[in-house]
């Protein structure tokens, strides 16, 4: 496969939060380093706190580390922060917006700051207008937008200077299907235009969706990093749902655990109670299914649904942190306080 230069480069960087003080502080980021690809489209993908938004700060300047480099279209981003954010367009997880202007009104004004002449900047929003579906709204008052719209405003906000490099804080949160879809599909063509996406997000189904490369983030570090089909197929085997029947019980399910982890061409046997003593295997080739319906079928027990599947992104999660990403992000759930964090980054 031909060897992309990277575009972003972050080495090593440290950043802790709260002061000097090893009890208080929180270690946010822990020696994390990350390559982009040119051209690519890539997701970096991880539980509520897990570090994203910290890094995305720093690579787009608003944040200086404690140590670590970081490096934009190979300008040093600590010694040259105006350069680096020309080449940066940066859509942040929370923008506040103005209520009483039109979109068009924010736009010009964005436009503006970034010293843009008004004719070339007109233009810019015309394609950005169009691009982004917002015709039929962006002279109405921001006040009366939806989540969707808002965020279409942001990213033409992020577009409006043409950066090489387009940086987005978990884009879809909270929207719906369609705006989802809608930013999806306006990502994908800037990669296909050339433009570089880095993309935050705590969405699996995101990250497998839109990312050509990603990088699974875990209390400060990347913890693995690669293409998504690559890392799936490093998994090996395919993943299998069983149940016995509709609703078994903890008895039942432990019997059948037993019977097939004893059977040859599988392994990673696990009980999921949560969704009816179903079980959950990994077998390393299709003969093996067969085979395990024959066993089943002699130890006298049904089979009311068996499911296989390729290996996920999540089984990925899976297998590099030892836990599902939504238990990871039930594990952080009420211990942060987003009113301190916000008031402590102002
Ligand atoms: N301003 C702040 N003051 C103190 N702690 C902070 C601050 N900002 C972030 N943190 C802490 O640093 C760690 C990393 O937070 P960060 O926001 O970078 O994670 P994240 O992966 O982007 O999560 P989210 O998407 O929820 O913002 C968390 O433990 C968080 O509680």
């Amino acid at each position: 496969m031909e060897r992309l230069e990277s575009v972003i480069e972050l080495q090593q960087l440290c950043k802790r939060y709260g002061g000097k003080k090893a009890a208080t502080a929180v270690v946010a980021l822990d020696n994390l380093s990350l390559q982009v690809p040119a051209g690519s489209l890539y997701g970096l993908l991880g539980p509520n706190g897990a570090g994203k938004t910290t890094a995305l700060r720093i690579l787009c300047t608003l944040l200086a580390p404690d140590s670590g480099s970081v490096r934009v279209g190979g300008v040093d981003a600590l010694a040259e922060p105006r350069a680096v954010r020309r080449l940066l367009g940066y859509v942040a997880q929370e923008v506040a917006i103005d209520k009483i202007l039109t979109g068009r009104e924010l736009l010009q004004l964005q436009g503006d700051l970034y010293h843009l002449a008004p004719a070339a900047r007109n233009r810019r929003m015309d394609e950005l207008i169009e691009l982004l579906g917002m015709t039929d709204w962006i002279d109405r008052r921001c006040g009366s937008y939806s989540g969707g719209m808002r965020r279409r405003l942001d990213l033409a906000a992020g577009l409006l200077h043409s950066p090489q490099v387009l940086v987005l804080d978990e884009p879809t949160v909270g929207l719906d299907i369609e705006s989802r879809a809608a930013i999806w599909s306006v990502l994908r063509q800037l990669r296909e235009g050339g433009t570089t996406v880095l993309l935050s997000s705590h969405y699996l189904e995101e990250v497998d969706a839109l990312a050509d490369h990603l990088a699974i983030i875990e209390a400060g570090k990347v913890i693995a990093e690669g293409a998504p089909a690559v890392l799936k197929a490093a998994l090996g085997g395919d993943r299998v749902t069983l149940r016995v029947r509709e609703f078994s019980d903890a008895d039942e399910a432990e019997r059948v655990r037993s019977l097939l982890h004893d059977c040859a061409g599988v392994r990673q046997v696990v009980v999921n109670r949560a969704q009816g003593y179903s079980l959950n295997l990994v077998i390393e080739h299709d003969g093996v299914v067969e085979q395990l319906r024959r066993q089943l079928a002699a130890a006298d027990l049904p089979v009311f649904a068996l499911a296989q599947s390729r290996p996920s992104l999540d089984d990925v999660y899976l297998q590099a942190t030892g836990r599902t990403l939504m238990d990871a992000e039930l594990a952080v759930a009420g211990s942060r306080d987003p009113k301190a964090e916000r008031k402590a980054s102002m």
